[in-house]
């Protein structure tokens, strides 16, 4: 995957932050994007320490993300976007060669509603378990927590695990012969698995070859989520 990014001057390309936390799976989502883009080197990293509620601060909620949720881009004019999907969508089409989120009216329809399928049978269930299941970001930020909610969201991915291994027995990627968008956010819910120690189950083979595969890509194995076995 080589970034078109080369067709732009450097100069012309905008400089912009990402309110982040480093090892969480849906900043990790953005991150992905920006070393498969090639655009590291036009961010620069706050990190917002969700431990410590600074998301749920007044100032981040009226001045960064309403919905008090990483990661954020904040532009070089001030304009903030937030949600991984709305980032990616933007970043992707930065340099005017989207390869991440389909090039084709067909391929925008069918990676958007797989990336989508995979937020809400994988990545939003397991974060549900994450936050209600389990101490999640401990009691100063988890005021409130439903352990059967959380649970039968545990109960969810694990069904939408099996529902993307059955995806991956039949093509090479989650949304067909490329790479894209979609496999970025299966990822991110297997990586929220991973912090939630919620295994894989072993029959489920092509998700775990898939992932094997996803593992080996640049942008995905030098993320710091990784770098802590
Ligand atoms: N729909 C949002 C969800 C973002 C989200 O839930 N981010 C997590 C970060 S992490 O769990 O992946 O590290 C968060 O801010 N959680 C804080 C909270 O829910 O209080 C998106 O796609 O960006």
């Amino acid at each position: 995957m080589t970034s078109n990014i080369a067709n732009f001057d450097a100069v012309s390309l905008p400089v912009m932050k990402v309110y982040d936390f480093p090892t969480g799976p849906y900043p990790t989502r953005v991150r992905i994007a920006l070393a498969e883009k090639g655009l590291q080197s036009r961010v620069e990293f706050v990190i917002v320490d969700l431990y410590k509620g600074e998301h749920k601060r007044p100032e981040f909620i009226a001045g960064k993300n309403y919905s008090g949720t990483l990661p954020v881009l904040e532009l070089d004019d001030g304009t903030c976007i937030a949600e991984c999907t709305a980032i990616t969508e933007y970043l992707d089409a930065l340099d005017g060669v989207p390869t991440l989120t389909g090039s084709t009216p067909r391929e925008k329809g069918i990676v958007h509603m797989m990336s989508k399928r995979a937020e809400l049978e994988l990545l939003d269930a397991i974060s549900v378990y994450f936050h209600h299941g389990t101490p999640g970001l401990g009691p100063t930020v988890e005021t409130y927590q439903n352990p059967e909610w959380g649970f039968r969201q545990r109960d969810k991915a694990l069904r939408g695990m099996r529902y993307f291994d059955a995806v991956l027995q039949g093509q090479p990627y989650v949304a067909g012969e490329t790479f894209s968008m979609a496999d970025i956010t299966v990822i991110g819910g297997l990586i929220f698995a991973m912090l939630v120690e919620l295994p894989v189950p072993e029959e489920y083979e092509a998700l775990h070859a898939w992932y094997g595969r996803m593992l080996q890509r640049e942008s995905v194995r030098n993320q710091p989520v990784f770098a802590n076995p």
